[in-house]
């Protein structure tokens, strides 16, 4: 029978099928931060269990964590106390851990990827839905409560029911100073923050088949966004060059072997999806949204809609564009922006930067302009200075803090104050999502830059010769 890619990598991991229950799934990679693991741990310990495979799982610290001045000790207190409740956990419990200071820490989603944890047909949990950033690699990568995080460090296995099938096809060839942030705003504001809900998507076509791994990345976290259980991407030449010779990754015979599986891994030809989509990959703009949910999101050079064009209750968009102080029909383009975030598990890696600083360069920051700059681990933030992009950074004005979630969710010292507008790289545009009161407009890293060097929201392409992006 032919088989989706989705059913490849499901089928090798069922260890039971329960009759019209889920289905008993081995992890092979269990990845755990500060916020959703305490618990867990103290479910274990109470039951006086232990964790089944601990060398299958990767503890960081990531949310709570301050983004300057890591070497002193961190002044919040509940912060520092799940701080210090992971790093007492995963000694304990002999799992990997990469504390704030350490080498490798970093991003949950960012750092698996950077050391190999994340390999293409593995499954991989966490408790923490942005795991659908490691479908990717052709993984199905999935986010899990605290409860089944338990359930994961003491049996290596989830009980899980599997998802209907979507692909999105997005064919054809992205144009100037279109990334993959804007690839998934686009599908998201198409489908709505609900219109994946019960799915696992596969991404498919030309424009995904270009795109580097950082993107493919980029795309893959947004997923969950729009109600997705996760996203993949079927592993190619660019997946294995990515992959080769880290740390976690599999050497010598091993590598061999698992390269015969991994090829094997795509979408038969005949197989069939429960829903299918296309999108034409030239017609997509720069985006940006204008409201409080991902899927309010259009072409930067657009107006914001009428609430009578846009699917979901009026009152709601009304609240919602209330909440953002914008009005229908405004031009979005000329917004002020207080606040500039770079960073995040969606877009603080290196080609995020890369895209940053290809715009600044040459140019000032806006004097209205507060920015904070987070690269996602301490590679990214390593590579950053060895490619002379802080060099960049730093003659147009901004400075470079430290790695971590930073302004994403504002569990941390990293606070949009009340009121202000912050175009931001991450995920999230929710309600106080990035501090009590604080005014999102999720964009591009290039977005960001043009509104980092203009003071409003400004269309990119109206800055940059095509050839002047890295
Ligand atoms: C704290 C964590 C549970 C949460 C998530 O699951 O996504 C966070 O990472 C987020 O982005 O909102
Ligand atoms: S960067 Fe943001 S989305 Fe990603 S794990 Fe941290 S808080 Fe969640």
């Amino acid at each position: 029978m032919s088989k989706t890619l989705f059913d490849k990598v499901w089928d090798t991991h069922v260890v039971k099928k329960i009759e019209g229950g889920p289905d008993v799934l081995f992890i092979d990679r269990h990845l755990i931060h500060e916020v959703t693991s305490p618990v867990a741990f103290l479910g274990l310990k109470t039951r006086g269990i232990k964790v089944l495979y601990p060398e299958r799982t990767f503890a960081t610290a990531d949310h709570n964590t301050p983004t300057i001045n890591q070497h002193l000790p961190v002044a919040d207190p509940l912060s520092a106390k799940q701080l210090k409740a992971l790093e007492t956990n995963s000694n304990e419990y002999g799992i990997s851990y990469w504390g704030l200071g350490h080498q490798k820490n970093g991003i949950v989603h960012v750092v698996g990827p950077e050391y190999g944890i994340t390999q293409p047909g593995a499954t991989i949990v966490c408790g923490d839905s942005h795991t659908s950033t490691h479908g990717a690699f052709g993984a199905i990568a999935f986010g899990i409560g605290t409860s089944e995080v338990e359930m994961v460090l003491s049996t290596q296995c989830i009980m899980q029911p599997k998802a209907k099938s979507m692909r999105i096809n997005v064919t054809g060839k992205l144009g100037f100073g279109v990334t993959p942030k804007d690839v998934a705003l686009f599908i998201i504001s198409k489908l709505t923050t609900s219109g994946a809900t019960g799915y696992f998507v596969e991404y498919a076509g030309e424009v995904f088949e270009n795109m580097s791994m950082e993107g493919r990345m980029t795309v893959c976290n947004l997923s969950i966004e729009m109600g997705a259980r996760g996203g993949m991407i079927a592993p190619d030449k660019t997946t294995f060059e990515y992959v080769k010779g880290r740390e976690f990754t599999p050497k010598g015979e091993a590598w061999d072997k698992a390269m015969a599986y991994w090829l094997t891994l795509k979408t038969d030809a005949d197989a069939t999806f429960d829903k299918e989509l296309t999108f034409d990959g030239s017609t997509i703009e720069p985006m940006i949204t204008y409201g409080t949910n991902p899927g309010m999101g259009m072409g930067i050079s657009n107006h914001i809609p009428d609430a009578e064009d846009v699917e979901g209750g009026v009152t709601t968009y009304e609240k919602s564009l209330k909440y953002m102080g914008f009005s229908e029909g405004d031009s979005i383009v000329g917004k002020p922006v207080d606040f500039v975030f770079v960073g995040s598990c969606t877009n603080g890696r290196i080609e995020d930067f890369r895209a940053f600083a290809s715009l600044v360069k040459g140019r000032k920051k806006a004097a209205n302009v507060t920015a904070w700059l987070v690269p996602g681990s301490h590679i990214v933030e390593a590579q950053i200075k060895e490619e002379g992009l802080l060099d960049i950074f730093i003659e147009a004005g901004f400075t470079l803090r430290q790695p971590g979630c930073s302004a994403c969710l504002a569990m941390n010292d990293d606070k949009i104050p009340a009121g202000k507008y912050a175009v931001s790289t991450s995920n999230r545009n929710f309600e106080g999502r990035q501090g009590p009161g604080a005014r999102t407009m999720l964009a591009s890293p290039l977005v960001a830059a043009a509104a980092a060097v203009t003071g409003v929201v400004t269309d990119p392409r109206t800055l940059i010769h095509e050839l002047e992006l890295v």
